[in-house]
């Protein structure tokens, strides 16, 4: 068994009155494609912010790389999210006044790569996702695919150890989803980065190795990914 490059163990956490986990464990190992499914409002996102270090649970253990995410102050934890994670949202969240080829270098621009040498390495990107001609187009000029793809190079430029993607298709059509998830998949196992994928869809879902279900704050194990304890 391999052993798990992230983890969560018994996480707990309310937003004021509200509980939003109540108990959600999860484990992935390096490389590894895991898909977070359940009901909405069932506490998947927030189960993702934890894992990422954008939120700090109440109570319970983060692990990635055997070290405690949920222990880090804010400075490491933005540190680990910059240098280390990657990110896709559902609405790509492109900067509007950027062109495409200078959103993707943007994360590589932020952690102090020069200018010439970080669209140098945004380049390649537009051929593989088959961006090709797009890349001085703002986000204005590009169909939600496209946008979608753009958004998957900028979370992949850095080479993350863990790409985050909260419901990467969901504003897709089910070609342009297909698409961005087989690209996804690819680039993700092709650089060795594990995947945490939160979707509603099922067949979305289908795409990773071993799925996990929150319903209510609590997760159970759908399909085992070879972590699974
Ligand atoms: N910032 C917040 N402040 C207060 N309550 C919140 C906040 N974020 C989430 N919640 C609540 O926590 C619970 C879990 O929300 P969460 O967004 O994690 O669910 P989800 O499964 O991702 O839902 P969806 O599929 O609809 O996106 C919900 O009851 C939600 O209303």
């Amino acid at each position: 068994m391999t052993t798990a490059l992230i983890e969560a163990r018994d996480l707990k956490l309310a937003f004021g009155e509200t509980p939003a986990l109540r108990g959600a464990s999860l484990s992935a190992g390096a490389g590894e494609v895991l898909a977070i499914t359940g009901p909405s409002g069932s506490g998947k996102s927030t189960l993702l912010h934890c894992l990422a270090g954008i939120l700090t649970p109440d109570s319970g253990e983060v692990r990635f790389d055997g070290r405690r995410v949920d222990l880090l102050n804010e400075e490491r934890r933005s540190v680990l999210r910059r240098d280390t994670f990657g990110f896709v949202f559902q609405f790509g969240q492109l900067v509007p006044e950027l062109t495409a080829e200078e959103n993707v270098a943007l994360p590589l621009l932020l952690g102090g790569t020069r200018r010439t040498a970080a669209l140098a390495e945004a380049r390649p990107w537009f051929a593989r996702l088959g961006l090709d001609g797009l890349e001085r187009r703002r986000s204005g000029e590009l169909s939600g695919g496209q946008a979608q793809r753009v958004a998957l190079a900028r979370g992949l430029v850095t080479r993350p150890r863990v790409l985050f993607a909260d419901e990467p298709t969901g504003a897709l059509d089910s070609l342009a989803g297909e698409q961005v998830m087989e690209l996804m998949v690819d680039a993700a196992r092709e650089q060795g980065t594990t995947v945490i994928l939160v979707t509603h869809e099922p067949r979305v879902a289908a795409y990773a190795d071993g799925q996990t279900i929150v319903r209510d704050g609590r997760t159970s194990t759908l399909v085992p990914a070879r972590t699974a304890p």
